[in-house]
């Protein structure tokens, strides 16, 4: 069987970033006219995500997305060009109308444990750098968007050789941060 085409970034192996990295621009992939981001920080828990909701380039299985402060976020150019794929999802993704790419996501919802942080996708971006991915969230969503159920050995295969280690929600320390939150939320726990 072929080598599943995991995502660009990846698929040749994952390439570390660089220490003190400090941001850069961001662009949709329209032949002209593109929407431009500024993202003046690096990312934080990069991962490859399989769900139906995350932007994917053409031919991968997974997107790559990883959070930045919102206040870090700035739009730069043709923002006007932006549209929210779905406003009632917990984040709001701020996409190209002419090209689709997801430029950001944004969790608007104050009570969000994630709250204060925009999702966004480094391959965007012409700068080199950005913290690498550490991880597959929502591996078993690409089944959602047709992915044969009898390839999925294969790709959890693949993402451990990446150094990706696989799971089907997010992984244990954005899993433990959420229940954390909500413990909080409900007096379980002190706050
Ligand atoms: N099986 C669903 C899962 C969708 C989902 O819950 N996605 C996550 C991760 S996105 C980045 O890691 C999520 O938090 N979604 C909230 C939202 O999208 O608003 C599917 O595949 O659709
Ligand atoms: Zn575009
Ligand atoms: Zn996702």
């Amino acid at each position: 069987m072929a080598t599943p085409r995991i995502h660009p970034s990846v698929d040749q192996g994952v390439k570390a970033g660089v220490a003190g990295f400090a941001g850069g621009t961001l662009e949709c992939r329209c032949a002209s006219g593109r929407v431009q981001i500024n993202v003046a920080s690096d990312c934080a828990h990069n991962h490859v995500c399989g769900c139906t909701k995350c932007w994917k380039p053409e031919g991968a299985l997974f997107s790559m997305v990883a959070v930045v402060p919102r206040d870090k976020v700035s739009v730069l150019a043709n923002g006007d060009k932006l549209a929210i794929v779905d406003p009632v999802a917990t984040i709001q993704r701020h996409a190209c109308r002419d090209c689709g790419t997801h430029l950001f996501g944004r969790i608007e919802n104050s009570a969000h444990a994630f709250f204060g942080l925009d999702f966004i996708h480094p391959e965007l971006s012409a700068q080199a750098g950005w913290s690498a991915p550490g991880f597959a969230a929502f591996v078993s969503s690409i089944i959602e968007s047709g992915f044969a159920p009898d390839g999925m050995t294969g790709v959890r295969t693949r993402l451990q050789e990446l150094g990706l280690a696989p799971y089907d929600c997010l992984n244990p320390p954005l899993m433990d941060a959420l229940s954390t939150h909500a413990a909080k939320r409900a007096g379980k726990l002190s706050a």
